[in-house]
């Protein structure tokens, strides 16, 4: 397995391109570290397919260096990168049966016989198709056939990375899960880099250790779920992650305090000056309070969604979102007020770090 490193990676595909919005990826540079599993989440269009092609190799990138182990690989074709792929839809030779199917990648570098029986029945144990060994592909579903393509991803244990672009777009909801933690278990007991691109954050948070969020031919953050619910670096992950997203709000901000219309918020500690471009709030619906206290609201519609009710609420003229237990009362007269470890302060869409916050806090 390798550590993959995106050196200044920019790629345009245009013969010439000219300015930032000529370029599908802006810039990108970072490391995936070795035995890491990602996510690349993020909307149609922001580049995740495109970068997960200059992983590949299936296209070469305009600008930069990407290195396995630190060797540069910028300019090797797809088979000299040593990785496997699993793509949207299947890839399987359906003359061939399913057992066939996993060990063609292993017979093709000479792996022994019985290397390749062990391998093949551990993977299909896996991917619960070893009642179909002997079946050929022909005539299976899409959703087998997909499976199968997952096999064939996951068989070889000698890779320098997995690729996967959207791969359980064709399987059922139900096995979608199943899939989904059996390549988290996979990835535990043997450790591959794994790269996972979806547009679907559920499948993002449950796979990866690490989510990378794209935006508009940009990675906005790196996180562990966790790191994107409490710290969105950008509003864009404050709406995309968590649903309701986060709710934003123009304010002012003079010391630790923020002005949002006639009304004053207490921050949880001083933001950093000078702070560039529009300065808003983030606060995300599970950190808005709707009590006796804080600031008038009219509520204009309660969402009873079981265990939960998201109130959608109107305060200073704008939407505020919130989200309470099934017990949560509303008052007749209701005021909205934020929980202040719940507020993030943004200035041209990026979070600014409190002054004197911990490591932890300004990552
Ligand atoms: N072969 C191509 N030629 C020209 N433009 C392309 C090509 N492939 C992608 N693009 C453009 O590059 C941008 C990024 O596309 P990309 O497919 O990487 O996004 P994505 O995040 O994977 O989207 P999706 O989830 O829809 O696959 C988009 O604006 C897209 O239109």
């Amino acid at each position: 397995m390798a550590r993959i490193e995106l050196d200044h990676i920019r790629h345009s595909y245009l013969a010439h391109p000219a300015r930032d919005d000529d370029y599908a990826l802006k810039e990108v540079h970072h490391v995936f570290k070795d035995g890491g599993a990602y996510a690349l989440l993020g909307p149609s269009g922001c580049g995740k397919t495109t970068l997960l092609n200059i992983i590949s190799g299936l296209l070469h990138a305009s600008e930069g260096r990407l290195l396995f182990d630190g060797e540069d690989v910028s300019h090797y074709p797809t088979e000299a990168r040593n990785i496997a792929q699993v793509f949207q839809f299947p890839v399987v030779y359906d003359t061939m049966t399913v057992y066939d199917n996993l060990a063609f990648p292993l017979r093709n570098r000479g792996v022994g016989e019985a290397e390749v029986e062990r391998k093949v029945r551990e993977t299909l144990d896996m991917i619960d198709l070893n009642d179909w060994a002997d079946r050929k592909a022909q005539g299976m579903t899409a959703d087998q056939k997909q499976k199968i393509s997952l096999g064939r991803g996951l068989v070889r244990s000698d890779v320098n990375a997995i690729l996967f672009d959207e791969p359980l777009t064709v399987i059922d909801p139900h096995m979608k899960w199943v899939l989904r933690s059996q390549l988290k278990l996979l990835h535990k007991r043997f450790g591959h880099t794994m790269v996972y691109v979806t547009h679907d954050q559920t499948e993002a948070l449950t796979f990866a250790d690490s989510v990378v969020v794209m935006y508009e031919g940009e990675i906005v953050q790196i996180g562990t779920p966790a790191d994107l619910f409490n710290r969105p670096r950008h509003t864009f992950v404050g709406y995309f992650i968590g649903s309701p997203g986060m709710n934003v709000m123009p304010v002012s901000v003079a010391g630790r305090q923020a002005r949002f219309g006639e009304e004053t918020i207490e921050l949880p500690g001083t933001p950093k000056t000078p702070m560039g471009g529009a300065i808003e709030l983030g606060v995300r619906p599970e950190f808005v309070r709707i009590g006796h206290r804080g600031m008038p609201a009219t509520i204009h519609k309660v969402e009873d969604i079981g265990r939960q009710k998201i109130v959608r609420a109107v305060v200073n003229g704008h939407a505020v979102a919130a989200v309470l237990g099934e017990d949560g009362e509303i008052p007749a007269e209701p005021r909205v007020s934020f929980a202040p470890e719940g507020i993030n302060i943004y200035a041209g869409s990026w979070r600014v770090d409190y002054e004197n916050a911990s490591e932890g806090e300004a990552a």
